[in-house]
């Protein structure tokens, strides 16, 4: 029988790594380990090359790779006429997202191509265009999993607070015009559906424009038809016509938008207490015949009208640039006056908890 020898307990050191520091420097933000080609976290081992990863990876700031698999439905948080939104988490690292999953019927090779348009429109780097991380083309559907925006979208604000004063309007205007100037001047892209939904809101009330490059993907893939529009009502009188168009139609849009937020109403229904929307065909016929909306100038500053009419003008022509109405009276008014859109959209119902 073999004796044991007893231990000395000062041979037994635990060895520190001499670079023990550097241990984060194989760590991703999702706790992932990687050394060169090898990945190894909750889901298992894996081996990357570096340089396929490169090429591949197309989730912006996040430096872990997502898939489908790996997201847990919380809730729907929307509904539109491609789909449906919902709130998605990581399963391993908890970040939240908004999945908007598309159902199209259309063939698999214009699915195949709006992806990978969609995935070069991914290089977005604007604070005021929603980060979309990813993009797969799965069942029939394409998925996008996007920044999640915990307030919604301006059209979920107007629904509870009814109008937007000109000091918040002023600030929200401001942003969705650095998201124009970025699109239209960095990008080079007509976003062609700004609208009260496609404007989303956090609690910090930054405001950025969704669905850029979708509309966009869409439509080039589809030979420039306005085949997949959810809806006409900002769509710009030229476009509705059938001619050319270019960035000033988003401006167009914008405006209706603002003056929407403003009056509390669609700028094309005659009052408050019209029970009944214009059918479709009188609003395109309306918005191609008659004189442009404006804002009564007894009840908005004359800046704010100014704003107003230099975007709602029928002759694309007459309408000022993104860059140029980031300039404008209206939006230098309220800059030094330290306007916190966070508390408004703070002080609303989440719109997580909207029935719909
Ligand atoms: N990234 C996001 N974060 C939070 N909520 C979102 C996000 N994207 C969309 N939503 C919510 O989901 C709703 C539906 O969005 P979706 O883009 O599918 O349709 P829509 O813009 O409302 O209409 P349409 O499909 O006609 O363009 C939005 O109105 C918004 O409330």
């Amino acid at each position: 029988m073999k004796t044991k020898t007893p231990l000395n307990l000062k041979q037994l050191k635990l060895s520190v790594p001499a670079q023990e520091a550097n241990i984060k420097s194989f760590l991703t933000a999702s706790g992932t380990f990687h050394d060169g080609d090898l990945r190894l976290n909750q889901k298992g081992l894996r081996l990357i090359s570096e340089e396929k990863e490169a090429q591949t990876s197309d989730s912006k700031e996040l430096n872990f790779e997502i898939s489908l698999e790996d997201l847990e439905t919380i809730k729907v948080i929307g509904k539109g006429s491609g789909g449906v939104v919902q709130l998605v988490r990581h399963k391993w690292v908890g970040n939240l997202f908004a999945l908007k999953v598309i159902q199209m019927n259309i063939q698999e090779e214009i699915r195949k191509q709006i992806v990978q348009e969609l995935k070069i429109n991914q290089a977005a780097q604007c604070p005021h265009v929603v980060v979309c991380h990813h993009s797969f083309y799965h069942n029939g559907a394409i998925s996008l999993v996007l920044e999640y925006m915990d307030r919604g979208s301006l059209a979920d604000v107007i629904r509870q607070v009814k109008t937007i004063l000109e000091p918040y309007l002023a600030v929200v205007c401001k942003q969705v015009l650095q998201g124009l100037v970025y699109l239209h001047n960095e990008r080079h892209v007509i976003h062609r559906d700004i609208k009260p939904s496609n404007l989303l809101v956090n609690h910090e009330g930054e405001v950025k424009i969704t669905d850029f490059g979708v509309s966009a993907s869409l439509a080039s893939s589809m030979g420039q038809r306005d085949t997949f529009v959810g809806t006409y009502n900002y769509m710009s009188p030229e476009r509705i016509s059938g001619s050319t168009y270019d960035y000033s139609s988003d401006i167009w849009s914008l405006g209706l938008v603002v003056l929407e937020c403003a009056i509390g109403r669609f700028p094309y229904m005659q009052s408050e207490d019209q029970q009944s929307w214009p059918s479709f065909y009188e609003l395109l016929e309306a918005i191609v015949e008659s004189p442009p909306p404006s804002a009564p100038s007894d009840q908005f500053s004359p800046e704010f009208c100014s704003f107003v009419s230099a975007c709602i003008q029928k002759n694309p022509q007459d309408r000022s640039s993104s860059l140029d109405l980031l300039g404008h009276p209206f939006i230098k008014k309220f800059e030094d006056k330290d306007i916190d859109l966070g508390i408004l959209v703070g002080s609303l119902e989440p719109p997580v908890n909207f029935p719909r």
